[in-house]
């Protein structure tokens, strides 16, 4: 990646630093870094919040949460102390009493490097770039870093874009997805444009069509507040799952540099068939959990969860097809699928290959998940190529279904690292290829909003399904109707 530099002294300023992102990612994967040795001693993390923490408070609360971290499995103490020692607290109210950007100025090292990360609701993000302006703060060189999602339609993510732009160049604006901090996901270009072998298969004559997935047992927990306004297409769709759309669907970029990538990305959002009209029914799906069982446990409905109305539209589930207007792709359906509190976690990309234009094996022509590419995101990161091959025995010849795996956990002794970590090395060393251009984000809310506003626009409500199931059967109809199935329903036979 060309753009990458040494990491520096940095002052990484988190607004929204005492929040749940924070705790739970932010925080957790600046310990790992500094851990494994990839922060620079004099890089100093100073979080942001209304809530008159001291800077004691916040390293207790930062304690636990490197703790209770799932990747931070022992935590050694003298590398605990030394990354909270380096922790601090300043307390600005964004849009409220405007003394808290004179404490935040004299807690600034002039000689260090800026970055402001915007972990805060969307729309006060313009508050702050105006108030880092007035105090003089947003020096040449410093860096915004900006979370999901990106407004809640291409109207508001405009004017997200232009109140950070009107104080950030787009050069020094980092807009997070963190799916593309994913090992697997950046492994996908290495597996299409370092082997030589796939890139001619990936089109439509060889390729019948790609789904993509990204399901969680979890239900909204204590998002609700946020998810009642958002709902799966925006929390999801619009970015990550149209994300992994761009990287599997893209033309191969002229090389690794940031532009080049994003260009292609744009492409691929730039091509993608608007859905509209009679085809908002027959080509979407959504649904809500109701109350169910998850993994042996009783879980609430969505409306009975705390944190919002007991009656709401909100979709937690939504499936899609999509297609790519252009030469490659033409003809392949690329059906999108997200949901919470089904039965099984899983993230991929699945690729099915189409059946060999002539068998000389009678009776084995349409062996159920034969020709299969998976791209597993998690849980077990890794590559699974399903290919046909002979059943041993002297009778009869019987074809079945085999796995190629290729495991991240056992091939690499390496852990792979947090999704977060990643990107936030990114933004210390400068390398922005990972994160998203503004023209990317608005061409997303180009295509998902006409779906959002068809939904609103009709009588019908979001299909409850249980907690625990595979979904709502309108998902399953609207991948049926062409007699193809979800990946996991596929048996072998
Ligand atoms: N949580 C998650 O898993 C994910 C979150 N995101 C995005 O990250 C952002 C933050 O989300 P999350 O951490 O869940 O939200 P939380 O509500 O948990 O935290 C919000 C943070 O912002 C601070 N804050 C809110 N208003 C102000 C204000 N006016 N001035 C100063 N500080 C303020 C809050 O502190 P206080 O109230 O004490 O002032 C708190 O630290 C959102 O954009 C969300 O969509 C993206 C991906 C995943
Ligand atoms: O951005 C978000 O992602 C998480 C899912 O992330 P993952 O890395 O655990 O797959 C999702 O739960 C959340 O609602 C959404 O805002």
């Amino acid at each position: 990646m060309s753009q990458q530099s040494a990491p520096r002294p940095t002052d990484l300023v988190v607004f929204g630093g005492t929040g749940d992102l924070s705790m739970r990612k932010l925080l957790p994967s600046l310990y790992l870094l500094d851990r494994d040795g990839h922060l620079d001693g004099g890089t100093r993390v100073i979080a942001v919040s209304r809530d008159g923490l001291t800077d004691a408070d916040l390293r207790d609360k930062t304690s636990s949460a490197v703790r209770g971290h799932p990747a931070v499995q022992v935590v050694e103490p003298d590398v605990l102390r030394r990354f909270l020692d380096r922790l601090s607290h300043v307390t600005v109210d964004v849009g409220g009493d405007p003394s808290g950007w004179a404490a935040l100025a004299a807690a600034l090292d002039p000689g260090r490097d800026r970055v402001f990360y915007l972990a805060v609701p969307p729309m006060i993000s313009g508050d702050i770039c105006r108030g880092l302006d007035g105090a003089g703060l947003a020096t040449p060189g410093s860096r915004v870093v900006m979370e999901k999602p990106l407004g809640r339609d291409l109207a508001s993510s405009r004017a997200v874009n232009d109140a950070v732009g009107a104080v950030f160049d787009e050069q020094r604006i980092y807009r997070i997805d963190h799916y593309l901090g994913k090992e697997t996901v950046q492994n996908l270009l290495v597996l299409r444009f370092a082997n030589v072998f796939l890139e001619p298969l990936w089109n439509s004559r060889w390729i019948d069509h790609v789904q993509i997935t990204a399901t969680e047992t979890v239900g909204v927990g204590g998002r609700r507040g946020y998810y009642d306004t958002s709902g799966a297409m925006r929390d999801m769709v619009q970015n990550h799952l149209l994300q992994l759309l761009c990287l599997t669907a893209m033309e191969p970029p002229a090389s690794y540099d940031r532009e080049a990538v994003r260009d292609e990305k744009l492409k691929v959002l730039q091509s993608l068939r608007p859905v509209t009209g009679d085809r908002v029914a027959e080509d979407t799906a959504r649904g809500q959990y109701g109350r169910g069982t998850v993994q042996g446990v009783e879980v609430h409905g969505y409306l009975d969860e705390a944190g919002g109305p007991a009656v709401s539209d909100t979709e937690t589930f939504v499936a899609l097809r999509a297609e790519i207007a252009n030469w490659r792709w033409a003809g392949v359906p690329f059906y999108l699928r997200t949901g919470k509190r089904v039965g099984h976690a899983r993230s991929e990309i699945v690729i099915r290959f189409r059946e060999v234009p002539h068998t000389i094996f009678p009776g084995t022509d349409t062996v159920p998940g034969a020709g299969s590419l998976v791209i597993r995101l998690q849980p077990d990161e890794g590559i699974h190529l399903t290919m046909l091959a002979k059943t041993p025995g002297a009778g009869a010849l019987r074809l079945r279904p085999v796995p190629l795996e290729l495991s991240f956990a056992d091939t690499f002794s390496t852990r792979s690292p947090e999704a977060y970590e990643r990107l936030l090395m990114d933004v210390l060393t400068g390398d922005s290829t990972l994160f998203m251009r503004r023209d990317e984000v608005e061409a997303a809310w180009r295509w998902v909003d006409p779906i959002i506003e068809a939904w609103n626009s009709t009588d019908t409500t979001p299909e409850t399904y249980p907690a625990g199931s595979a979904g709502p059967e309108g998902a399953h109809r609207l991948i049926g109707r062409t007699g193809r199935t979800w990946h996991e329903e596929e048996q072998p036979r």
